[in-house]
């Protein structure tokens, strides 16, 4: 289970419609980390059959590289998640299973009870956000979603930049899927075409500790790669820190300082998860 996700980048999550031909073919070109083949609230209902198969069709011609390849399958509680599995539970093209609006640990066996794939969980309502804890440390969980849409509709909330009605949400879910050593991406940003909105939404997801965001365009790809990749002031901090604790150990001493600020070992457990996130995420360009 530990293939899919160990250190590998989630920074682009594009969501990619089970229905859409011409999408899961340029899906193969963009600089996404991840996909999610979606056969539930992007495929409308009567095209639900036809999706399963175009979707089996796509990734059994695969072509998709690094990108990590999910499908999001619609609920077991709905007509179409029993068959949704069948056809895609055990695909050799399909890395791990995303269940729609979980709830509790319990929605996550009955899944587990009919694929041997790997889980994630879209973390998009009111009981879920309170079960993120027993969610997060399912045996075969591997990864949290963040269904912002569907939480809003449930709270009725409203949206706001600083999505401050979302905050409780999203730190629960954040503090399980660290708890419990899974990855987490945040939530959609709906206005596709607003880049400048979409870089602010990716900074506030970066700083909560956010593995990346979920994506629903290719223009957005770009905007989350940076926001989710070390910057270059970042790394070059990181390097500084690493080089000054080692030069303070030498001397016998336990904390060194840079730029005014202490730095002790924890920090360096800190600097060395930059660099190492930005040399995987540079292997993947090469
Ligand atoms: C939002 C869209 C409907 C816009 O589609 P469209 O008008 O076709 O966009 P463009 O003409 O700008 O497209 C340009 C080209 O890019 C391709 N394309 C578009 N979207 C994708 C995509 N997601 N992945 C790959 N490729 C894509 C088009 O085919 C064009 O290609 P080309 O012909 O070569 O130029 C559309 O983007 C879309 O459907 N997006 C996905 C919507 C979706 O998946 N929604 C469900 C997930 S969000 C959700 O459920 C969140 C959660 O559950 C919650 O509760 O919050
Ligand atoms: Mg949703």
């Amino acid at each position: 289970m530990a293939s899919l996700a160990s250190g590998r980048p989630f920074r682009s999550v594009l969501y990619i419609p089970g229905s859409k031909e011409r999408a899961l073919e340029k899906a193969r070109g963009l600089a996404a980390d991840a996909i999610i083949f979606d056969l539930e609230d992007a495929v409308a209902p009567d095209e639900k059959a036809a999706a399963r198969d175009v979707l089996a069709r796509a990734l059994s011609e695969g072509g998709y590289g690094h990108r990590a390849r999910i499908v999001r399958i619609n609920g077991l509680d709905s007509p179409w998640g029993a068959d949704d599995l069948e056809a895609l539970g055990q695909h050799p093209g399909v890395e791990a299973v995303l269940i729609p609006k979980v709830n509790r640990a319990a929605d996550l066996d009955a899944v587990a009870a009919l694929t041997d794939k790997p889980l994630w969980a879209m973390m998009e309502t009111a009981l879920g956000m309170l079960n993120a804890a027993e969610i997060a440390a399912h045996p075969r969980l591997q990864g949290m979603v963040m269904g912002t849409n569907d939480l809003a509709k449930e709270l009725g909330s409203r949206h706001r930049a600083d999505r401050l009605p979302m905050q409780t949400g999203l730190g629960l879910c954040l503090l399980a899927a660290r708890a419990y050593g899974r990855v987490i991406v945040d939530g959609v940003y709906n206005a596709f075409k607003d880049d400048n909105g979409l870089r602010a939404e990716c900074q506030q997801g970066r700083d909560m500790g956010f593995d990346g965001k979920t994506l629903i365009h290719p223009a957005q790809v770009e905007i989350a790669n940076a926001a989710f990749a070390p910057s270059a002031a970042e790394l070059e901090l990181a390097q500084r820190q690493i080089a000054a604790f080692n030069a303070a150990q030498a001397a016998g001493q336990g904390v060194a300082v840079v730029d005014g600020k202490i730095v002790e070992n924890l920090h360096i457990v800190t600097a060395q998860a930059v660099l190492g996130k930005a040399q995987r995420i540079a292997a993947l360009a090469g």
